[in-house]
């Protein structure tokens, strides 16, 4: 087992009731300190590693340590140095922001008392919703709902945040606030594990990522080293598509394609001088514009992993 390592699971496997294998032998490793992005289609079992990981379901088979404790065994010592928005927050709606946050941390044994109002004020400036903190929250956007949710998992210092598509729903300012947030919480040092189907929410917030499909984990590192892994794309603009085209495919490219005013194809691999391409290019009366490699991006790595588009909707 990985000691650094904030959470550590070695062959992690749930088959539900009804025979559905959710998660299949899953060996995630989250190191101190990253944002780690669990990606992956909607029903890859990212919800149910999240429900493991918690103590909130037995796993069929396998291990899974959290804070270098061993779950769902430890859940006791470890959950309260854990902060978690899975599934939405349950909220009172006929209670105020202020008041919702109040309730929820005189339910938690841990949290004292004595200091309860001043850490709820503190967490509603934090999330930025302290003037709408007098609010009834049923009349609370849905952004707002999801802020308070988090401000619910912020009353304390945590060491870990486990946080279930935390932006899932949410309008595109509302979906930034989240993500400085997780930035500002991460930067003060606190590991982050949130699970996502948006491969741009990814690559903007993470620093570490595993990529999940039918319950495999299929890769797992630093999200730097995920899109590096896959080529990037040389794209060429030009007046004379057709002929790059041909000129490309002669030079061996792959998977080029067609466009009004540019051909792009798979990068060549390194060993390959782009210079060479270039020239022959010229060579062949192809006027040349533009020749640029663009950086593979977590989405191209995704395909090239999978073979498939990755599904963003829903
Ligand atoms: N309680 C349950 N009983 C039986 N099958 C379940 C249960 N919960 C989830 N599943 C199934 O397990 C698989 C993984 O679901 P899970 O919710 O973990 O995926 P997910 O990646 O979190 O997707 P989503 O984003 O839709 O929640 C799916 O096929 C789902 O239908």
């Amino acid at each position: 087992m990985d000691d650094d390592a904030v959470i550590h699971t070695r062959g992690l496997t749930k088959r539900y009731r009804g025979g559905q294998l959710a998660v299949d032998g899953l060996d995630l490793t989250v190191p101190a300190g990253s944002v780690f992005g669990f990606l992956g289609p909607n029903g890859s079992g990212k919800t149910t590693t999240i429900r493991m990981l918690m103590g909130l379901i037995d796993p069929t088979a396998g291990s899974a340590r959290v804070l270098g404790q061993p779950m769902p065994r430890a859940a006791r010592a470890v959950l309260p140095h854990v902060g978690t928005l899975i599934e939405g927050p349950a909220l009172y709606g006929f209670l105020s922001g202020r008041d919702n946050l109040l309730r929820y941390d005189a339910a938690d044994p841990t949290a004292d008392p004595r200091t309860r109002r001043a850490r709820v004020s503190a967490t509603l400036e934090r999330v930025g919703l302290t003037a709408a903190a007098g609010k009834k929250a049923k009349a609370y956007s849905l952004g707002m709902k999801q802020r308070l949710g988090l401000a619910a998992a912020l009353l304390q210092p945590r060491r870990l945040l486990v946080l279930d598509e935390p932006t899932n729903g949410l309008d595109p300012q509302g979906m930034r606030e989240i993500r400085s947030l997780i930035r500002e919480l991460a930067a003060e040092g606190t590991t982050v594990f949130l699970s996502s189907h948006l491969l741009d929410e990814i690559e903007q917030v993470c620093t570490h990522a595993a990529v999940m499909a039918q319950g495999r984990l299929l890769v797992q590192g630093p999200v730097a080293d995920l899109a590096a892994g896959t080529r990037g794309r040389l794209v060429v603009t030009t007046p004379d598509p057709a002929d790059a085209a041909r000129v490309l495919k002669e030079q061996g490219a792959d998977d080029v394609v067609l466009g009004e005013d540019r051909v792009s194809a798979e990068a060549p691999p390194p060993d390959r001088d782009l210079a060479d391409l270039n020239v022959a290019l010229v060579t062949a009366g192809v006027r040349v514009r533009g020749f640029a490699v663009e950086r593979a991006s977590l989405e191209d790595a995704f395909v090239a992993l999978t073979g498939e588009g990755f599904d963003v909707a829903g």
